[in-house]
């Protein structure tokens, strides 16, 4: 049989922009790469993995620990699929940073989804990846603007009882963090997720719209950022951030954007506030630049669960940067910038 190979590309997401928590993403123009050769003839298995570029010193290269891979075998064996096929090496070249706010273990999980789906020939569409996804990363806002590309808003339906238990599944059961026993067999497949879990809707995105990223090195953790956040709001918290939420979505399609609708349109009562001991300085940063002190600019927020700032403008993006980046200094805080465009195609499988 004859040598098969394929890339997968996925974009990194910024979600939440501002008032939109767990609820839009973003997908922009730093990418997760996977170049994938399958040798049939091989007896080689597991997968052989190996990185360049963000996070090479840090991603698990066992295939049974590594998030991408595991995703491969979770998307795999509920297909039906009880193993890795043989002879696969995965030459993966990532510029997302870990755990900065740009998505990257959506970027991750989203690759893997598509590379189960290469790898055992299964044909699910993006919308099934969808409800795999979700069992993994239970909020739909980075892996659905990863998957599908562009501005998105999603949310996840209310499911019977039956379903639910089916979607509670422990993510150590869905990603179990070892290897089969000999003969690379799996006992008992988890169940297939159920059908449906995840719906979303692509926004225009005006094109005059630039996305600076202002990227700490420091790694904030998901998990960490959302165990911050209390259980309950006060209604006129959900209030406040509903009716930003509402024209936020419209007023970044408009041509030409709207500085001081879409400044307003970004603020939020829902996390940014909660999390702003994680982050030093945050509440100065995002009031450090305004449409008045900087024109161009059209809105600042938290970047994902953080530690990177977002701002959008049409002009003056340097001085933007640099005002961030002067004030992340106060704090003793070194940045990386990147000017970034919003990508609209979404995920991608190339075979060669
Ligand atoms: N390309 C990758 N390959 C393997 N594991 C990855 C990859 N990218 C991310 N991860 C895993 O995901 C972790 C980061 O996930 P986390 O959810 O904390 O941050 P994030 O996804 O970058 O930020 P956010 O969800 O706020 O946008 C990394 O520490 C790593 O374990
Ligand atoms: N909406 C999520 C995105 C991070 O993955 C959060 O802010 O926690």
């Amino acid at each position: 049989m004859a040598l098969r190979s394929f890339t997968v590309k996925v974009p990194c997401t910024s979600s939440n922009i501002g008032p939109g928590f767990d609820v839009v993403g973003l997908s922009l123009s730093l990418h997760l790469t996977l170049d994938v050769t399958v040798d049939p003839s091989s007896s080689q298995s597991p997968p052989i993995l190996s990185y360049t570029g963000a996070g090479a010193d840090d991603a698990p290269l066992d295939p049974y620990k590594n998030l991408t891979t595991r995703t491969a075998l979770y998307v795999l064996r509920c297909n039906g699929v009880n193993h890795f096929p043989k002879g696969v090496v995965i030459k993966v070249h990532n510029e997302v940073p870990f755990g900065r706010g740009l998505g990257s273990s959506g970027a991750a999980v989203v690759a893997g989804l598509l590379l189960g789906n290469a790898l055992g020939n299964l044909g699910l569409s993006k919308e099934r990846l969808l409800d795999h996804a979700l069992m993994i990363e239970r909020h739909p806002d980075n892996v659905t603007a990863a998957l599908m590309g562009g501005f998105v808003g999603s949310y996840l339906l209310e499911l019977s009882p039956e379903d639910t238990s089916a979607k509670d599944v422990p993510l150590s059961e869905v990603l179990p963090e070892f290897p089969p026993d000999a003969g690379e067999q799996w006992g008992i497949n988890p169940p297939a997720p159920p059908k449906g879990i995840g719906h979303y809707i692509r926004f225009g995105w005006a094109k005059e719209i630039k996305v600076i990223a202002i990227i700490p090195q420091f790694e904030v953790s998901t998990a960490k950022a959302r165990s911050a956040l209390p259980e309950s709001y006060s209604k006129t918290d959900l209030v406040f951030n509903l009716q930003r939420l509402a024209v936020l979505t419209t007023a970044l399609a408009r041509s030409p954007p709207d500085p001081y609708l879409i400044f307003q349109a970004m603020q939020d009562k829902v996390h940014q506030p909660y999390r702003k001991h994680l982050i030093p300085g945050l509440p100065t940063i995002l009031a450090s630049v305004t449409p008045s002190s900087h024109p161009g600019l059209l809105g600042i927020c938290l970047s994902g669960a953080g530690p990177t700032i977002l701002a959008l403008a049409t002009d003056n993006q340097q001085a933007i940067a640099d005002t961030i980046c002067e004030e992340f200094k106060k704090e003793s805080i070194e940045c990386k910038v990147e000017f970034l465009e919003v990508t609209t195609e979404g995920a991608q499988v190339t075979e060669h």
